[in-house]
């Protein structure tokens, strides 16, 4: 199917997501391309994307090769989300959301894990911009960390700021780490801040989650069941901490709740711009964002603080910063440093439609 790409809406380590649209229809959808030869990781998200079905993860929508500027790109569609990353959500709402809303946007995430972790997967980067608002709440998405939970040679990869304690030791990244990542996700939902304040570089906020006892303070306006939720989520042994489907019974995000909180949702999304037209307007609130965003980290078999400052000096590779007022300025990390710079190169943007001149959509797999 023919198809063009469009303004672009985020770029990531691995990928540049821009929209696509169908000449002979009103369809939109949002295409993640990356070259061809860099595209691994684009394409393992894909196989394991194809194989979801859920309202509450980011849909598949397909798959193909484009000839641009004279070099091959891998693309793989997704269903758009308008109203982009939940962190572009708290921003537009002063940096923090209602508790309500927090509520409701919990839920939904929470069944986009309960989701994974039924069909044996553990996501292992749950933050606030791997989550996307639509017209109806909150899908999970970017699937580049994901794993099958048995899949023990996997290397250990996330965001620091949002890893749960024995994942910073290395010892294991099991579905706990999901949750223990959610309940740092609603914490930057409700208060604004990262879950971990007074950090100074990432290898001290390894160090501390992975041995100080301390978990992310909880925030003191919060009502009685949100810091209980919170307190279930952010158990620092995860045979401990409660688990997705424990968690969906639980009074905050409670069945009771849900319409009401529905409601809130689409209120609290009513006033933003849903027009494809005023995706200028979400450039500029990503353009803030595209200074760095996580830090992913595969850490080798070294112990302690060996490995620690392994994982942290993966982080520091060029490109990287680290600001503490904004725990957003993160940048993506793998392996060794020809493989970071590899990702950095691969997130320039592929032409948009009104760029390229020798543009050829090969749409093979798009439905
Ligand atoms: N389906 C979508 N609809 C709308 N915007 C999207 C969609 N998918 C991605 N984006 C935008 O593109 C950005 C980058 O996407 P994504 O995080 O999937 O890329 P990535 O290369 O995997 O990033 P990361 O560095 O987190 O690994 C997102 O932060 C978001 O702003």
């Amino acid at each position: 199917m023919e198809w063009r790409r469009g303004q672009t809406l985020g770029h990531g380590s691995s990928a540049t997501v821009s929209l696509a649209t169908f000449p002979h229809s009103d369809d939109v959808l949002a295409v993640k391309s990356s070259e061809l030869s860099r595209s691994e990781s684009l394409q393992r998200e894909q196989r394991l994307l194809s194989s979801l079905c859920s309202p509450y993860i980011v849909s598949y929508k397909g798959c193909d090769i484009t000839t641009e500027q004279n070099k091959l790109f891998y693309n793989l569609f997704l269903e758009y989300m308008p109203f982009g990353t939940l962190l572009q959500a708290l921003r537009r709402h002063g940096g923090r959301l209602d508790v309500s809303v927090v509520a409701g946007y919990t839920r939904q995430i929470l069944q986009g894990i309960h989701y994974l972790h039924s069909n044996g997967l553990v996501h292992c980067d749950i933050k606030s911009t791997n989550i996307l608002v639509g017209e109806n709440g909150a899908k999970v998405s970017d699937f580049g960390c994901a794993k099958r939970v048995f899949d023990t040679a996997a290397p250990i990869s996330g965001t620091p700021m949002f890893m749960a304690p024995e994942v910073a030791r290395g010892e294991e990244q099991g579905y706990a780490c999901d949750i223990w990542a959610l309940g740092c996700t609603v914490i930057e939902m409700a208060s604004g801040v990262s879950p971990w304040r007074n950090v100074a570089d990432p290898f001290s906020v390894l160090h501390r989650i992975a041995y100080s006892g301390e978990v992310p303070e909880i925030p003191g306006f919060l009502s009685e069941e949100a810091k209980d939720f919170l307190r279930k989520c952010l158990r620092r042994n995860p045979r401990e901490r409660w688990t997705a489907s424990q968690l969906l019974k639980h009074p905050f995000v409670g069945e009771l709740n849900s319409k009401s909180q529905a409601k809130e949702i689409q209120e609290s999304n009513s006033s933003s711009p849903t027009s494809i037209l005023e995706q200028g307007f979400w450039n500029s609130v990503e353009e803030s964002e595209i200074h760095g965003k996580l830090i992913r980290t595969r850490s080798g078999n070294l112990g302690g603080d060996d490995r620690i400052r392994g994982l942290a000096e993966f982080s520091g590779e060029p490109g990287w910063k680290w600001n503490d007022d904004d725990g957003e300025n993160w940048i993506t990390s793998r392996g060794n440093n020809d493989e970071v710079r590899d990702a950095q190169s691969s997130g320039q943007p592929p032409p948009t439609d009104s760029e390229d001149s020798d543009y050829q959509p090969r749409a093979d797999h798009i439905p």
